[in-house]
């Protein structure tokens, strides 16, 4: 129950209703005790008729009739009590569900990119949903069901021992072993239903992926493969599926037995009773017939809770894990700091955390408000590493990258990231509309300004020739649109946000030579007083830098204008030889 103590917050914040929920709970069980009380006065009112203890049929018959009255009024309000019950302790557990997600999230969306790599998305997505829902049980039903027990326990058994001790303690003798009974079988239905969801899971990662890489499984004709693994797979998911639904199976003929051993007893016990006078009313009998099937789901329910709350304290237990993760980058300043774009890199080393690759070398270079600093090198040579370390995805720890004159640790982290914008390597779209793509960038912004954007990314003409226009719909991954609308479309939105410094990662690389140099020229009068870094592997896109820097394996090899680049032996001369060439072919 360690793990668990987590909710007592969510329990303190909706005191009120679940206290209220105790209380209905009480009064729904009190009522409920009426309907075999009634039944068993009703009974011992024939019987004695029958013997001729009472001669008047009359009267029998009006104690009948308001035997029936009051059964049927305490029945339709303990149903009353029930639902309201039910309204407060379900509800509170959903309102529980729903607080929990947002803080999860929430505290997901703090935590840094590093966490994002070492955890599965599937994990994180679990954690938010599967788990919680577990957690849900224990808040909810569990909490509800053991509330209902003790209280239908200690009124109704009270009640019975009042009325004959004997026979309650062989009428409720078999309940314990009915109580363990379905706690060992939940425990097996608990651990069935976990295979069971991982191979729900195995299934739906592989037809999700099936889905997104048709393309691919088309173009190498690979269907009946594909096939033969889907069916292996649901095979596997039938087979533990079938074996989930044995355990199933047992659940209620076992408290069905059970119950019957109750029955079994009380009829034997209490007949034998009754005729030797230790029981003096016959209705006894029938009451207590009524009670122990009364008391059956509730003892087969402490079982389920017992297993419902082991579920919850494993599932809370890996929520927590992820609540306790502190994120690795944290904003150390509260007060504003306003970004200009000064960039400095100082001798700076960089060595990724988690796979321990060196990144970057004793780099140095500045760039100010204004310029365009062009960065290319082979593939893995640190290109993108120098973006993600401007808007402080990750900590430098060797050497020393100052934004204005400031280390950047000492900058609010917001402002930081509030004066970039990033267009990634890889343009993520979401499933949304075009225009709205676009205003990710600036949430207010209006038509006109997202048309603006639109064409100084150079994908306005591209948008208007859809049905649709900028109220497109993006399927999952912006799928309607090619490589290079994609690129664009992402460029749109870093401009509509007009901030302070724009970072390009090779987002023209799938962008046609003319379209790219009609997008640069925008962007030249964009960025005028803006601090500009292209990342790029084409000579074209880096031309007219005022610095470039070439890299390789971690280490600037060169620096200089584009001029001065191609005049002297180098990669970068190398590199132009051979994409001119290119073009000329
Ligand atoms: N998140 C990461 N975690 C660990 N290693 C990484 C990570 N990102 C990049 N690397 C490694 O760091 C090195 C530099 O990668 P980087 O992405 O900066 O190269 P790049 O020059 O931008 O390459 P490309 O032109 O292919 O985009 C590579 O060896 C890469 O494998």
């Amino acid at each position: 129950m360690k793990e668990l103590k987590y909710l007592n917050k969510y329990f303190l914040k909706y005191k009120g209703r679940l206290l209220l929920g105790v209380f209905i709970t009480i009064i729904a069980t009190v009522f409920k005790l009426v309907v075999p009380m009634k039944i068993g006065d009703s009974v011992t009112a024939v019987k004695q008729y029958m013997n001729g203890e009472i001669t008047d049929l009359a009267f029998v018959k009006h104690e009948l009739l308001i035997n029936i009255l009051l059964l049927l009024g305490a029945a339709l309000l303990s149903a009353l009590f029930t639902f309201m019950m039910r309204q407060t302790f379900i509800v509170v557990s959903r309102y529980v569900e729903f607080d929990l997600k947002n803080e999860i999230f929430q505290h997901y969306e703090k935590l840094s990119l590093g966490f994002y790599k070492q955890n599965r998305t599937g994990d994180l997505m679990n954690r938010i949903s599967e788990d919680v829902s577990k957690v849900r049980m224990y808040v909810g039903p569990a909490l509800m069901y053991s509330i209902t027990t003790v209280t239908l326990f200690i009124v109704v058994v009270s009640y019975m021992f009042y009325k004959a001790p004997t026979l309650t303690l062989y009428a409720i003798a078999p309940l314990p072993i009915l109580s363990l009974a379905i706690y060992k079988l939940s425990v097996l239905i608990n651990q069935r239903t976990t295979i069971v969801q991982q191979y729900l899971s195995k299934l739906t990662t592989f037809t999700q992926e099936s889905f997104s890489g048709i393309a691919v499984i088309k173009a190498y004709g690979i269907e009946p493969r594909t096939n033969t693994n889907f069916e292996e797979l649901a095979e596997g998911s039938k087979v533990k599926n079938i074996d989930l639904a044995k355990v199933q199976a047992l659940f209620f003929p076992l408290m069905m037995l059970l119950i019957g051993v109750s029955n079994i007893l009380v009829i034997y016990i209490g007949g034998t009773r009754y005729i030797s006078g230790e029981i003096a009313e016959f209705g006894t009998i029938v009451e207590f017939l009524i009670y122990v099937n009364m008391l059956t789901w509730p003892v087969a329910v402490v079982g389920w809770v017992t297993s419902m709350v082991q579920q919850a304290e494993a599932s809370q237990k890996r929520i927590n894990e992820f609540l306790e993760t502190e994120p690795t980058i944290q904003n150390l300043v509260e007060e504003s700091t306003p970004v200009d774009g000064n960039i400095e890199f100082n001798n700076l080393t960089f060595t990724y955390p988690d796979t321990g690759i060196k990144a970057l070398k004793g780099v140095s270079f500045t760039v100010k408000p204004g310029e365009t600093l062009a960065v290319i090198g082979n593939t893995g040579s640190g290109k993108s590493t120098i973006l993600e370390l401007i808007g402080r995805l990750y900590d430098v720890e060797e050497g020393m990258l100052k934004i204005d004159g400031t280390p950047i640790r000492k900058l609010n982290l917001n402002d930081l990231r509030e004066s970039i914008g990033y267009v990634p390597q890889d343009s993520f779209l979401f499933s949304d509309t075009l225009s709205n793509n676009i205003r990710f960038g600036k949430e207010n912004a209006s038509e006109e300004e997202v048309i603006e954007a639109a064409k100084k990314a150079a994908v306005h003409k591209n948008i208007i020739g859809f049905n649709k226009g900028y109220d497109t719909i993006l399927g999952e991954r912006g799928i309607t649109l090619s490589g290079g609308q994609k690129q664009r479309v992402s460029i749109a939105r870093a401009i509509i946000k007009d901030p302070q410094i724009l970072l390009f990662d090779d987002c023209l690389s799938a962008i046609d030579t003319e379209t790219e140099e009609e997008i640069l020229q925008n962007l030249n009068k964009i960025s005028k007083n803006k601090t500009t870094i292209i990342v790029s592997h084409r000579i074209s896109s880096v031309k007219n830098a005022n610095k470039i820097i070439v890299l390789d394996e971690g280490e600037i090899i060169q620096k200089g204008t584009h001029n001065e680049l191609i005049n002297s032996e180098g990669y970068y001369k190398e590199l132009y030889a051979k994409q001119l060439l290119e073009k000329e072919m």
